[in-house]
Parts: structure tokens; C-alpha cells; sequence
């Protein structure tokens, strides 16, 4: 069956977005490997699918490029909604809330959490910060924002080769479900931030990165809200107080649409 899909990125996080809304589509992990592959399929960093919702104005489900079904993608939610203009999203990591602002699109993720078992670790301890350390990384934040993330804060972003020790921490037992990596500073008020995304890699941009990140400095007293957080792929506004859902702000990008076959 031929089915239209949207090419879209969110500061050079791009996804393949599929609308199943009214035609239903079932998706399993080779199909979205083969979709992701840059050289034999559509490629992207992560496989969108749109599906109705009972609870919100429609339902978002999040494939990484290796197959995996994760619960968050703040790009990708600015994306969804940039192309449909829903307000509120189902997520497997929350409820999100999404508004154009100008040009710009502003999501509301969900309350950061940082229980042991929120995040989830594989038995207690303590995560603010955590006491562990893999070669020069050592004591990260860990946060779940709809999805779950570590955080170090570095002197010198170029020290850490996170694309070498990367998949190390991703797959480290303690983390059960497997974890995004963040390298962070914070120079003059800003944050410098590099993921490397459980299931992705390096990509140029994390959504859900630049919150957890910004919580973690705000938290830490390292930054104050809204924060601006630098990737290599641009820039979000990030807000937020205690108690509250952790907000993004930034661009989304419609690049092209086309058609494909699927089985
Ligand atoms: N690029 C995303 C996050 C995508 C999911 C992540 N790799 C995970 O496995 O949780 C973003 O912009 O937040």
C-alpha cells in the first residue's frame, strides 16, 4: 500500500512522519530500521507515527532509528505540531501541550522527575547527582522528562569523545531501559549542549536533552530560567520553575513530502 509521509527536523533532528490518524498503520522494528537507513530508505533520526487519540487531539508514537518504541521527542512534538496544529499530544512519556508563538513552537513536556525508579535506575540511588563516573565523565544528573537522560556538566565540550563512550553509558546495566547521554557547560548564562541519543547516536539537536539539561543547571544553580541552550544544529529557549512542566521553545521545519510503498 502507497502511504504519504512528511520530512520534517527540529534544528536538524529530522524525522520520517507517518499520519495513520484515519487509515490505520502497523509498524514494527525492521520496517522503521529499513525507513531510517540514509542509504537504502527515507532516513531520518526517528519514525513518527500519528494515530487518534481518546485522550488529546491525537496520539504520537516515537521509533528510534534502531527500531526501538521510546515514550518522548521534544523536536519531533514541535514538528507534529507545526504539521497538524494539535494542541495536546499522547505520548508514552505524558500528556505534552503545544502552541504555535509566531514563528516559533512552544511544548510544554511533562514534570521533570528524579526518583531512582522514574527514571528508571536499576536499584536505588541517589541521582542528583549520580555517584558514578565513565572515564572523564563523572557524577551526571539524571532526570526523566517523558524520557530518561543523564547529564554531566564538563569544563571543555570538545574533551568528551561522547561518540566513543557514548554506547558505553547507553547500555550500562544500571540504566534498564537504556539512557540519552548529555554533555553540557554553561558559559556567560547559556548552555553548550552535545547528546548522544539512546537508539540515534549523535544527532545535531535532543529536545528532551535541552530540558533535562536545563533542569539539571537550574536545579544546580549552574543557569536561571528560561535558559537559551546552544546545538549544533541551533538553538531552544528553555523555562522553568520547580513543580512545573519543563517548557521548550524553537523551530520546526517542514522539508518535503513524499510517497512510499509498505507492506
Ligand atoms: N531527538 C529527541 C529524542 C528522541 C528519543 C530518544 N532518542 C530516546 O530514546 O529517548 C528529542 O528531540 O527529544
Amino acid at each position: 500500500m502507497r502511504r504519504q509521509f512528511h520530512k520534517m527536523h527540529g534544528l536538524g533532528n529530522d524525522f520520517v512522519i507517518l499520519d495513520a490518524r484515519e487509515q490505520p498503520l502497523a509498524i514494527d522494528e525492521s520496517l522503521v530500521r529499513q525507513l531510517a537507513d540514509r542509504k537504502h530508505g527515507i532516513g531520518c533520526d526517528q519514525l513518527i507515527l500519528l494515530e487518534p487519540s481518546k485522550s488529546a487531539d491525537l496520539r504520537m508514537r516515537i521509533f528510534n532509528e534502531d527500531g526501538g518504541e521510546v515514550q518522548s521527542c521534544g523536536n519531533a512534538t514541535r514538528c507534529v505540531v507545526k504539521l497538524t496544529g494539535a494542541e495536546t499530544i499522547e505520548t508514552a512519556g505524558g500528556l505534552l501541550h503545544g502552541r504555535s508563538e509566531g514563528d516559533a513552537i512552544e511544548v510544554a513536556l511533562i514534570e521533570p522527575r528524579l526518583a531512582w525508579d522514574a527514571i528508571p535506575l536499576a536499584y536505588p540511588l541517589p541521582t542528583d547527582p549520580l555517584p558514578m563516573g565513565w572515564e572523564n565523565l563523572d557524577r551526571p544528573y539524571a532526570i526523566n522528562v517523558g524520557n530518561p537522560h543523564l547529564v554531566f556538566f564538563v569544563d571543555d565540550l570538545e574533551d568528551a569523545d561522547l561518540e566513543g563512550i557514548g554506547p558505553g553509558i547507553e547500555t550500562d546495566p544500571v540504566f534498564p531501559e537504556r539512557i540519552n547521554v548529555n554533555v553540557a557547560t554553561v558559559e556567560g548564562g547559556a548552555i553548550r549542549l552535545r547528546t548522544f541519543e539512546r537508539g540515534a547516536g549523535l544527532t545535531r539537536a535532543c529536545g528532551t536533552g535541552a530540558c533535562a539539561t536545563a533542569v539539571a543547571a537550574i536545579r544546580s544553580g549552574r543557569a536561571t530560567s528560561p535558559v537559551e541552550v546552544l546545538m549544533t544544529g541551533g538553538t531552544l529557549t528553555i523555562n522553568w520553575s520547580p513543580g512545573e512542566p519543563v517548557r521548550m521553545r524553537g523551530d520546526a521545519t517542514y522539508v518535503f513530502e513524499g510517497s512510499i510503498e509498505l507492506p
